[in-house]
């Protein structure tokens, strides 16, 4: 028997790569400040990132996004622009495939639920030391209007390795 070996980005087949799982992100960012999540529950609980979660059978992945903020933080994302993907292969062999999003508008009040508290914060504070290892790679893109693509090697919260390409501003 074989064991697959994660230990870069260029030791991985991208091409045949499928993920376990498909989960989407999303950022509502608005007056100047980003609206992030303290998760509670899931992969990365503890953790603050944007609000997110996997594909339901039968959703687009922005159909996701939307429903994963209604879920997690009781508000509706509106202008939503999509941004990008960002795989991630784990060293214990799980993997997960993930779209990103930013919204400059919202309908609601961004409420705690079972899943997420709500934390507003100001554009230069955002608390990357708290958040995904990968996120200060890529989150200032997002805040740039960029769009990306990225590949990201994980052994449990550690990053092992990355690759991100830019592919510039966002569709008009
Ligand atoms: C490894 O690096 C990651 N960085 C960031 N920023 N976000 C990540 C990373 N790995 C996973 N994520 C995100 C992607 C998703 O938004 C969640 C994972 O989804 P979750 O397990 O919370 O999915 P749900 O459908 O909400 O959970 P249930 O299965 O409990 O319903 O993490």
């Amino acid at each position: 028997m074989t064991t697959a070996l994660f230990d870069s980005v260029s030791s991985i087949d991208w091409s045949n790569w499928k993920a376990k799982d498909i989960a989407t992100l999303m950022f509502i960012i608005k007056d100047g400040k980003i609206l992030l999540i303290r998760k509670k529950r899931g992969l990365g609980a503890g953790k603050i990132n944007g609000p997110g979660g996997k594909l339901d059978p039968g959703e687009t992945p922005e159909q996701c996004a939307v429903r994963e903020v209604q879920e997690e933080l009781l508000v509706t994302p509106e202008n939503i622009s999509y941004h990008g993907i960002s795989l991630f292969q784990f060293t214990d062999g799980y993997s997960i495939h993930v779209y990103i999003f930013s919204a400059t508008d919202f309908k609601g009040t961004p409420t705690e639920t079972d899943e997420a508290i709500p934390l507003w914060f100001e554009l230069d504070r955002i608390p990357y030391q708290e958040m995904w290892e990968d996120d200060g790679i890529w989150l200032p893109l997002v805040l740039k209007g960029q769009r990306f693509h990225g590949k990201y090697i994980f052994d449990g919260d550690s990053m092992v390795d990355h690759e991100l390409v830019n592919l510039g501003p966002l569709k008009k």
